[in-house]
């Protein structure tokens, strides 16, 4: 798996956010995007994972072939404090309902990353009533633990207490070796793993 962008660009309005960003993204490597606040850090993470549009450039999926723009996304998932849980479900109605369209890594069940992440007496509870370490846990697992090449990480570490920040890298270590893992963060903590980095700074006109 590859994500290849190509001059690169993302306008709102009249501002570029950044611009001419070419950028070769590879299997097996991690990567830190960093800038200051307001910068557009997880305005780019959002481009890769084809949830934003981007202005100008091309972005690009290869695994052997170009993969099409519009299923990118099946080769791709996320965590980030934007992207909300069903509230109205539990614990595990989430867990099995995701599974249903994105599988988990072989050998993972929902009992078990439910036990992974320390939640079990919290597997039939609404997702409302988690509080917000909870919660950031959840979406964690959902995008490290989803049998996916790619793993875009915005703020992973949101929310999280010490514990959470262990299970963070625990992870990171266990799950993420041999996939291409982007990380959008100013705390090195959630980057510190990462080989490569690569600040938006550089890409404003
Ligand atoms: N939908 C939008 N419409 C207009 N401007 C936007 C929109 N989304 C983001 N922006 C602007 O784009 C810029 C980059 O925002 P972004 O959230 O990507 O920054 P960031 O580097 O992730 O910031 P932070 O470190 O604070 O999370 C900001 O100036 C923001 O106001």
């Amino acid at each position: 798996m590859k994500i290849l962008l190509s001059d690169a660009g993302k306008r709102y309005n009249r501002e570029w956010i950044f611009r001419h960003l070419t950028y070769e993204f590879e299997q097996a490597q991690a990567y830190a995007i960093t800038g200051n606040n307001g910068s557009g850090k997880s305005t780019l993470l959002q481009i890769i994972s084809g949830a934003v549009q981007h202005s100008e450039g091309t972005i690009q999926y290869h695994e052997d072939d170009l993969i099409a723009a519009d299923v990118q996304h099946r080769f791709a998932a996320m965590a980030a404090p934007y992207l909300e849980l069903p509230e109205e479900m539990t614990l595990t109605e989430f867990l099995t309902f995701h599974q249903s369209f994105k599988a988990f890594l072989p050998g993972l069940t929902v009992k078990t990353i439910i036990a992974l992440l320390g939640l079990e007496r919290a597997a039939a509870k609404q997702i409302r009533y988690f509080s917000s370490g909870m919660k950031q846990r959840v979406k964690l697992a959902q995008a490290i633990l989803s049998d996916v090449p790619v793993v875009l990480l915005d703020e992973p570490c949101t929310n999280l207490d010490a514990d959470g920040i262990s299970l963070y890298h625990r992870l990171i270590n266990e799950y993420c070796a041999e996939r291409l893992v982007i990380v959008s963060s100013n705390d090195e903590v959630e980057y510190k793993f990462c080989n490569h980095k690569i600040s938006i700074m550089d890409y404003k006109e």
